[in-house]
């Protein structure tokens, strides 16, 4: 159904500044995959055992706590994102089975000629801002369908006020109430009832796809942390900070997306790369920014990894590029690669028309990381950015890896197949 309009629809505010395919039962080693991510930190998988049957960490953690208050909170970051994970998986795959998910079609406006004019123009104001605030990746979107195309725009849009809340120039006046506000207004809209155009365009998109409210609330928890924390202990305290900021993205994005018809890979497999994705952009992010993040005040790399490279952050605010710092670099830029290599492994398995624009910015962002290696690890004084030139080269490369076959396919018919 498409939304009605009965709320001050002509106010806008922009702070400045899947189809899815059936997906096979959740394979077990798909957690163990993720969990290598984790690999060279020193809690490297600890709870995981390959062999365990998907609640192995919860119960050895149960095992060692005394209340189930200590034992939840024993619970890992990557688990608890994992839970969501398969949550909107399995939401997906319901909403295939009763049918009333998108795999190709997608539902149609059923709105009288007036509401189907102010949709068109509240997407039309969404597109204006994806072509001004993110130009490479509108490109990309434009070979999308349409339908999924301004669904994109819709949560790049959302996505886009939620974390000009807490870094416009009308951040210092955020309160947790103003981020409580904006989460009530989410449910609304969710419930059919926009408050401006903007939300007017996501209230349709996901009365459309089969979009879930979690990771839009997850989001706002994101934001809710970036108003009460500034440093991280470790990993696992930044894995999830990176989950609520970014990771939800990917999770948003996959049913607008759609997962290819032809695919073999499990719809929670998908998911993960979708993840992996925005962790990889955050953890990204994160490297380029150090220097400017410092001046506010933020450090969001994992305290004890800065420790025991013997750096402190006191030589963060110093921002001088020393031997210690280039080998800190090194392992965060490896860390972050292989969130890529993990995000990477899923997207042929996206519908066609959807992999170019995630290839792109896939590329894109990784290249960050290479720039930071050829500013020799300043990232203090020198903002890694990745030339026009680049980029230009990254488009067509980006839709060569596009037209490649779902990999889980091409495993299928691998005559070498186990
Ligand atoms: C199977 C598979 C791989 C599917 C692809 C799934 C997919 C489309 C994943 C998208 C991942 C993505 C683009 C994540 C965004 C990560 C990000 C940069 C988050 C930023 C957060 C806060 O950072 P910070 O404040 O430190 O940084 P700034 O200095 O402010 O930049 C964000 C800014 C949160 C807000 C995020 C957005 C505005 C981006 C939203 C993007 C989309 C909805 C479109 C995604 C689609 C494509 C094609 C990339
Ligand atoms: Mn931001």
């Amino acid at each position: 159904m498409a939304v009605v309009f009965l709320r001050t629809f002509s106010h806008v505010e922009l702070p400045t500044g899947l189809g899815v395919s059936e997906g096979r039962p959740c394979r077990r080693k798909q957690r163990w995959r993720l969990c290598s991510l984790y690999a060279d930190s020193k809690y490297a998988c600890a709870g995981f055992d390959p062999e365990g049957n998907g609640n192995n960490l919860a119960i050895r953690s149960s095992l060692v706590a005394s209340t189930a208050a200590e034992a939840a909170a024993a619970v890992s970051s990557e688990q608890r994102v994992y839970d969501v994970v398969l949550k909107q998986a399995a939401l997906v795959k319901e909403q295939m089975r009763v049918g009333s998910a998108v795999s190709v079609e997608v539902k149609p406006d059923l709105a009288v000629p007036e509401t189907v004019y102010l949709l068109r123009e509240a997407y039309d104001r969404c597109r204006e801002v994806c072509a001004e605030y993110a130009k490479t990746f509108y490109l990309g979107t434009l070979l999308m369908t349409p339908e999924r195309r301004r669904a994109i725009w819709a949560i790049y849009v959302w996505c886009r006020r939620t974390d000009e809340l807490v870094d416009g120039p009308n951040a210092s006046h955020i309160t947790p109430s103003a981020l409580d506000r904006w989460e009530s207004r989410l449910e609304d809209l969710f419930a059919g009832r926009p408050y401006d155009m903007f939300d007017a365009a996501l209230s349709d998109t996901v009365s459309k796809f089969p979009v879930d409210i979690q990771p839009f609330k997850d989001m706002i928890e994101g934001m809710r942390l970036d108003l009460k924390k500034s440093r991280y202990k470790n990993f696992d305290e930044l894995y999830l900070y990176c989950y609520y900021v970014a990771g939800t993205v990917g999770l948003m994005s996959v049913p607008v997306m759609g997962i290819a018809p032809e695919s073999e890979a499990t719809t929670e497999s998908v998911y993960n790369a979708a993840l992996a994705l925005g962790i990889a952009n955050q953890l990204t992010n994160i490297l380029r920014d150090v220097g400017e993040d410092a001046r506010r005040g933020r450090i969001y790399l994992p305290q004890d990894e800065l420790a025991q490279a013997g750096l402190s952050d006191e030589d963060v605010f110093k921002g001088k590029v020393t031997d210690k710092w280039r080998n800190f670099m090194k392992k965060q830029i490896k860390r972050a690669r292989m969130f890529f290599q993990e995000a990477e492994k899923g997207v042929t398995e996206l519908s066609q028309a959807s992999r170019w624009p995630v290839f792109a910015s896939l590329l894109l962002y990784s290249q960050i990381l290479d720039e930071i290696e050829k500013n020799d690890y300043d990232n203090f004084t020198k903002r890694a950015y990745v030339s026009k030139v680049k980029k230009l080269a990254a488009l067509p490369i980006a839709y060569g890896k596009s037209l490649v076959r779902p990999l889980s396919q091409q495993r299928q018919s691998s005559p070498l197949k186990s």
